[in-house]
């Protein structure tokens, strides 16, 4: 199989899915990012500034397994938040996809607890992102949107190197929410779960609840 018969059919499910994450109001203005891995360990990943809308299979650069840019087309970049994406690659072998939105209520929950964790409610959904528990108690890891996007890098391999995050998530405050997994079919999916789980908080702060 040449790396064009791979590539195209996961170029072509990553610019559908972020389609629709755009038309969730998730990836607007060009926000967001998504990316899969080869069996090299290189990586390919949305160009720097696409509207995320209309992607195109040449608005995506081939990141090599040393970290090099490989493959790109005249005028793009990686990716602003490629070194993300490198290190959760690093930290967690078996994943090859990684997605990465901007949703309002992403933004909203980053700000309903001050600490690096949040709470999140024991719903049936938590099960989708592989916490099979009654009554689970589990978290989200929050980092600080810090404006060198190398050092939210830094803090996340710092973190989960110390320890593993419960569910295959995280949180920059005030900016949006990270998502890595063995499929890309299962990352769009806990994209969704977890901006369920965010519209829920909204709505149960907004009920008093
Ligand atoms: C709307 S600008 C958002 C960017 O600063 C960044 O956070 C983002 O998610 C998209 O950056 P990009 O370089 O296009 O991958
Ligand atoms: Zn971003």
């Amino acid at each position: 199989m040449t790396t064009q018969s791979l590539t195209d059919p996961l170029l072509a499910e990553i610019i559908a899915t972020a389609r629709h994450f755009y038309y969730q109001g998730w990836m607007v203005g060009t926000a967001g990012n998504l990316s899969v891995r080869l069996p090299n360990g290189g990586f390919w990943i949305t160009a720097s500034g696409r509207s995320k809308g209309e992607l195109c299979k040449s608005d995506f650069v081939r990141i090599g397994p040393q970290g090099k840019v490989e493959h790109t087309s005249p005028g793009l970049k990686p990716s602003a938040e490629t070194a993300i994406h490198q290190v959760i690659y690093k930290l967690f072998p078996e994943a090859t996809s990684c997605y990465h939105v901007h949703s309002v209520e992403a933004n909203l929950v980053s700000r309903f607890v001050q600490g690096d964790s949040l709470p999140l409610p024991p719903l049936e959904m938590l099960k989708g992102l592989g916490v099979w528990e009654e009554n689970p108690k589990c978290s989200l890891p929050i980092f600080t949107n810090h404006l060198q996007v190398p050092r939210i890098a830094t803090e996340i391999e710092e973190r989960f190197t110390k320890a593993l995050p419960e569910v295959p998530a995280l949180l920059i405050r005030d900016h949006g929410i990270t998502v890595w997994a063995t499929s890309l079919e299962s990352a769009r999916n806990y994209i969704e779960l977890v901006e369920y789980i965010f519209r829920y908080l909204v709505a149960a702060r907004c009920a008093g609840i």
